[in-house]
């Protein structure tokens, strides 16, 4: 079952995660553009979403993409698109202006949320990938609100195992979950004879468990967290990780417990900062779900309206933790 879509998939979050390592090597102090709602945004995301929807619309041109970037600094700004433009070529061959724009705004369209369609994160983790830190290129499909395929590209995800490039974690529904190191120069392939598969940890005892969080206090909110696992009796201090990375240290077993509550009632989670996490621990053996303990649904629209904090687990701790998080938090 969707092989074709996962060898697209894989090859093309493995490009765009090498264009996105290139830049950051070379990226000189904090080169970036401020979006409208303040957030930053380099031409690596708009180069990696490019290399992604185009190859997407190639194998499947009906398929619609729900992408975090769209176009419109790049048409307002010469220079920002003149370097986009260099990036993608340099990275793929030559591209037609034109094209890499439309490439790019096709992942701003709305679509029919119930209906088959992918979701692109070109860089989860934009402050992680300017500080020098963590970033994952995460992309997925999802098919009436259940993600059946989700790839992770993280460049920088370096425990001993994966080799000095970072890992590409994938997974399809029903599948299992895979990683496979990166080579650089080498896309992964589906039959890549150095994937492994990845399981979650086994630890059932919330005191020995090693949790996560994001790094960026704005981004959720580590007072609460630190009272969810000082009821856990969690021991060690939290392993502070940007992006989607920590989805894949719950998959592989590096952590058993990330927690995501914003720090505004207001805010709703964003599909692509969590639709292909959530298939890779999930295929791993762990669980996902809201505070609430609800699954994560996919049908509507481009933000997890109903659901309020994100819980990551190996599987055997949620309970426990979900049971902490409702005697600390009213949702
Ligand atoms: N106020 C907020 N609360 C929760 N998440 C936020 C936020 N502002 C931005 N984000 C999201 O946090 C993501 C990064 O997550 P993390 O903190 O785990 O690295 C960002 O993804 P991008 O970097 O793709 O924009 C963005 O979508
Ligand atoms: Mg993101
Ligand atoms: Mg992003
Ligand atoms: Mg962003």
């Amino acid at each position: 079952m969707y092989r074709k879509e996962l060898d697209i998939a894989l090859s093309a979050v493995s490009r765009a995660a090498k264009l996105c390592r290139d830049v950051q090597q070379t990226l000189v102090d904090a080169e970036s553009v401020q979006k409208k709602d303040r957030s930053p945004v380099t031409i690596a995301d708009f180069g990696s979403q490019a290399i992604i929807s185009m190859a997407l619309s190639a194998a499947f041109p009906e398929d619609p993409l729900v992408g975090e970037e769209d176009a419109v600094l790049l048409r307002k700004n010469d220079v920002l698109r003149g370097k986009v433009h260099n990036l993608v070529s340099n990275a793929i061959g030559a591209v037609d202006e034109d094209a890499l724009i439309e490439a790019i705004d096709r992942g701003a369209r709305d679509t029919n949320f119930s209906g088959r369609f992918w979701t692109v994160d070109p860089i989860d983790g934009t402050k992680g990938f300017l500080r020098g830190d963590q970033y994952a290129v995460a992309l997925a499909l999802i098919e009436a609100g259940r993600v059946v395929l989700g790839v992770l590209g993280c460049p920088n995800f370096n425990p001993e195992k994966w080799g000095a490039n970072g890992a590409i974690f994938y997974a399809v529904a029903g599948g299992g979950a895979f990683a496979a190191p990166i080579e650089p120069g080498t896309p992964v392939g589906r039959n890549d004879l150095n994937a492994k598969p990845i399981r979650v940890d086994g630890t059932n005892r919330p005191e020995a468990a090693r949790f996560c969080e994001s790094v960026e206090s704005a981004h959720s909110d580590h007072e609460v967290h630190r009272r969810i696992c000082d009821r856990l009796g969690i021991l060690a201090s939290p392993c502070r990780i940007d992006s989607q990375a920590k989805y894949a240290a719950i998959a592989s077993g590096e952590a058993s417990i990330y927690l995501r509550l914003p720090r505004s009632s207001a805010y709703r989670e964003k599909i692509w900062d969590h639709a292909a996490g959530a298939a890779v621990v999930t295929e791993a053996g762990g669980r996902v779900t809201d505070f609430s303990g609800s699954p994560l649904g996919f049908t509507e629209g481009r933000t997890l309206k109903s659901h309020r904090g994100i819980l990551a687990t190996n599987g055997r701790l949620h309970d426990g933790v979900l049971s902490a998080i409702q005697s600390t938090v009213a949702i």
